[in-house]
């Protein structure tokens, strides 16, 4: 097959990895970074080009896309959906899954466990909007934050007052979370292709820090998954029309509760936590799945 993977620089780690998996696995692996595309949208017929030529066709393509090129990113996805190339994720499903509100609202439509959450436009709704998570202790994050940067654990709820007002004093987006304090600075990654978790990881946060990233100095091991737990990771990929996505997830006293669905999970840490060839798997997927013009979608967006 010929397979683009749909990344900015071909010497990333997870880029590199899946280039490396692909050609072992006997196919043709193109990088294209998303940013040097251009395109032609016309009635008869749709093509990307670089640098005055024509991209060749494609099989599959693997997107990449990070959170700061969403929206260009996913249009140079779906113009390759329309051409009928195999996308392993959908523009749809990553536009679905960059949005942290939105997901959240699919998942609780499907049941799915999910920290008690609330969110609000206008100060005057800050006591209530702290009341409805269950009070201070509680997690104020930053829509746009990432990294754990914009994640702030509020002790009290005088504490968690002031931060509500000053994030909406500075017109961020935010959201207010139940802390779950009994997963104790731990959350799990689990990856998911198609309907199975291929490899997971607990990330434990260094002492005195709540929040597990491992930017933020958290560290992996790993870690044994309940039937429970992996079948919420299933589910929640599923929802958001993820076929390959990273779900995270912590242990709270009412069962598995969902964090957030990644819809570009990083191989790096997974692969070191767990020896596992994680790229090979989604080449794999990649190989069963992949058909012309087969989106949900039918790359309408
Ligand atoms: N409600 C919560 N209760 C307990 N711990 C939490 C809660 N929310 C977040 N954390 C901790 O903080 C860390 C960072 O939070 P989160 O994953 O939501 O933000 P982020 O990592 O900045 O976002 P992204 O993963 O999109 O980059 C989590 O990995 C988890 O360890
Ligand atoms: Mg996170
Ligand atoms: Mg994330």
């Amino acid at each position: 097959m010929r397979i683009a993977v749909l990344s900015r620089n071909n010497s990333l780690y997870s880029t590199r990895r899946l280039k490396e998996a692909g050609e072992a696995r006997g196919h043709e692996v193109h990088v294209i970074d998303p940013l040097k595309c251009y395109m032609n949208i016309n009635m008869q017929s749709s093509s990307v080009h670089i640098k005055g030529k024509e991209l060749p066709e494609f099989d599959a393509i693997v997107p990449r896309i990070g959170a700061s090129i969403t929206f260009y990113g996913t249009a140079v996805l779906r113009q390759f959906e329309m051409m009928g190339v195999y996308p392993l994720n959908e523009s749809v499903a990553i536009s679905r899954s960059r949005d942290k509100l939105r997901s959240l609202q699919l998942l609780s439509r499907k049941g799915i466990g999910l920290p008690i959450t609330g969110f609000a436009n206008q100060a005057s709704n800050i006591p209530d909007l702290i009341e409805m998570v269950g009070g201070a202790p509680l997690v104020i994050k930053l829509l746009e934050g990432t990294q754990g940067i914009g994640v702030v654990l509020a002790e009290t709820r005088k504490a968690a007052e002031s931060v509500i007002e000053a994030f909406m004093g500075l017109k961020a987006d935010i959201m207010v979370q139940e802390y779950i304090s009994e997963a104790g600075g731990a959350d799990i990654r689990c990856f998911v292709i198609g309907d199975k978790v291929i490899a997971s990881m607990k990330r434990q946060a260094k002492p005195g820090e709540f929040r597990s990233n491992l930017h933020r100095g958290g560290s992996a091991s790993l870690v044994r998954l309940t039937p429970e737990e992996r079948s919420t990771a299933v589910r929640a990929a599923r929802t958001m029309g993820l076929n390959v996505a990273g779900v995270d997830i912590l242990r709270s006293n009412h069962g598995p509760v969902v964090m957030e669905v990644n819809s570009s999970p990083g191989l790096e840490g997974i692969e070191a936590a767990t020896g596992k060839n994680v790229a090979d798997s989604i080449i794999e997927f990649i190989e069963k799945n992949a058909k012309a013009h087969h989106t949900r979608t039918r790359g309408r967006g």
